[in-house]
């Protein structure tokens, strides 16, 4: 079964004190995680290293980087390497999350260097793609999320991409309490998935996770997940709830 995910992206929030309360809260309140499961929690570059110390040794429960940079070191200010996450024990990191590309001016050419340099260090990236409203209103998301594909991640090999996990998130649903329905999650899901057997073949595309995001919470993920492509969620402002997160990793399927 492909791995199911509930992927906290704390985004620019929380002070540390805050993030080391809420992960303890997390971890005091009931969850389950199966083998076929993993809670990540992307948190601020600051908060690595605490985040890291405080799920040391828990089952299937990883600690993200929300971003990296393309080099392996030098004279970058102000940038983050895979070396660097790696020393702290770091193995998967977020990229190309639309608030990177829109505030940042990430290009799928860059995401492809980023994805290629966390590959290399056998992490694992999260790739996230998705469209904006005015592409959806258009109606051409399809083409436009499997171009974002394409040019990021269609030059890695067959057993490249299965160590790629996909985020899909609909611009116009982030932050705003818009849902995506679970048919249109279900329906860009396969959408992605075919997009990927049609380059690697169906059983490639079936090992790879496709992770949905915006505006879950505790009282949707349940009908999202249960969709057959999708494979959990990449959650913004529900993670910092630990209500809310538990209840979303224990949703997963
Ligand atoms: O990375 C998470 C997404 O941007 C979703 O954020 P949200 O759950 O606050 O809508």
């Amino acid at each position: 079964m492909r791995k199911q995910i509930a992927a906290a992206n704390w985004k620019m929030n929380l002070t540390i004190q805050q993030g080391e309360q809420l992960l303890n809260d997390i971890i005091a309140k009931p969850h389950h995680l199966s083998a076929h499961q993993q809670a990540v929690f992307a948190v601020p570059f600051p908060y690595l290293a605490m985040a890291q110390a405080k799920m040391a040794g828990k089952d299937n429960v990883f600690i993200a980087a929300q971003n990296c940079y393309t080099k392996k070191s030098g004279a970058y200010t102000g940038e983050t390497s895979v070396e660097m996450l790696q020393s702290l024990g770091i193995q998967v990191v977020v990229l190309g999350h639309s608030e990177r590309r829109e505030y940042f001016n990430e290009s799928n050419q860059m995401l492809a260097d980023k994805v290629n340099i966390v590959l290399e260090y056998n992490c694992t990236p999260i790739f996230c793609c998705g469209e904006a409203l005015a592409i959806r209103e258009a109606g051409t998301q399809n083409e436009y999320v499997a171009i974002q594909l394409e040019e990021s991640l269609f030059h890695l090999s067959a057993e490249q991409i299965q160590k790629v996990v996909i985020a899909y998130e609909p611009i116009w649903a982030i932050g705003t309490g818009k849902t995506a329905s679970s048919e249109q999650a279900q329906e860009m899901h396969a959408h992605l998935r075919a997009v990927l057997a049609g380059k690697y073949g169906a059983s490639v595309a079936d090992n790879i996770s496709i992770l949905y995001g915006g505006s879950v919470k505790a009282s949707n993920a349940k009908e999202i997940f249960s969709q057959p492509d999708v494979d959990g969620g990449l959650v913004g402002g529900a993670s910092l709830i630990a209500d809310e997160f538990v209840a979303i990793i224990n949703s997963l399927k």
